[in-house]
């Protein structure tokens, strides 16, 4: 049985995305199977793994919406496995509220692959709507990115509140496998003082690995390429691998 873990925090940019792809790449590269579940519409976690969207002819609305089988959707990528996403996915929320079941869709589907795979990474959209329930009530655990800026708290309760809810109706065994601390910039007091603050809110929940601020991992998306490929000696190479083995150790594989 995998490890599902969905990356979530319905704040913009604060790198689900950039997390996803490196932290999948990172993970396989140490030898696990991984699948990687986009559920945004804006596709980036597919894109940003070179896969070219146009070319697709189903993606994760017709599994989620239509319940199509997982297998004949998933590609593969150069690390790891992929459920891919579109523009087509923007529909999703509205169509899903009439259906009966509709936070179980993602879950179902994952279950049907889960032996297949060692962990399963969700990309989530920037929301707290159906498609993130989907991945609240299919996850074992979820990952928080937290970009060290200004705000990085703000609305970080509404999604506490979130998983509380999924927890109490749909997944009681859901639990926070860690907030990761991203975009830091040592150079400034603003960034030491928010993750002083993630700290002392969040404990031991935080990830010891914090992922700088570099322009390297943000270009690599264009390139449709993982950091670990893009650059291998680069410094989000190196912190995506440590993230890779912060999460093994947490899970024991
Ligand atoms: N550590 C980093 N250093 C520099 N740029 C980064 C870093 N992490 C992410 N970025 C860039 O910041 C932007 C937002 O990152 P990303 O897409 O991963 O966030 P997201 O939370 O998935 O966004 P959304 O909420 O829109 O889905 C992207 O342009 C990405 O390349």
């Amino acid at each position: 049985m995998a490890h599902i873990i969905a990356l979530a925090n319905q704040k913009g940019g604060v790198g689900k995305t950039t997390t996803s792809i490196n932290l999948g790449a990172a993970l396989a590269q140490d030898g696990q199977r991984v699948l990687l579940v986009d559920i945004d519409a804006q596709g980036n976690a597919t894109s940003g793994s070179g896969i070219d969207k146009s070319e697709l002819a189903l993606d994760s609305y017709d599994v989620i919406v239509d319940g199509a089988a997982l297998r004949d959707v998933i590609v593969p990528t150069d690390n790891y496995d992929l459920l891919p996403a579109t523009i087509q996915l923007s529909g999703a929320e509205i169509e899903l509220a009439t259906q009966k079941q509709r936070e179980y869709r993602l879950q179902k589907a994952l279950m049907t692959v889960s032996d297949d795979y060692d962990f399963i990474l969700i990309d989530n959209p920037p929301a707290l709507g159906l498609l993130t329930v989907n991945a609240f009530t299919a996850a074992d655990a979820i990952l928080i990115p937290v970009q060290t800026e200004f705000y990085a708290l703000e609305g970080l309760g509404q999604l506490l509140n979130t998983i509380e809810l999924v927890r109490k109706q749909f997944n009681e065994s859901l639990d926070i496998a860690g907030i990761l601390l991203t975009m830091y910039d040592g150079r400034t007091n603003l960034a030491k003082q928010v993750s002083e603050e993630v700290r002392q809110y969040f404990g031991d929940k935080v990830y010891h690995t914090v992922v700088p601020r570099s322009v390297r991992l943000s270009e690599a998306p264009s390139y449709g390429q993982a950091i670990i490929d893009f650059d291998p000696k680069s410094i989000g190479a190196q912190v995506y691998t440590e993230l890779a083995q912060e999460v093994l150790k947490q899970y024991g594989n």
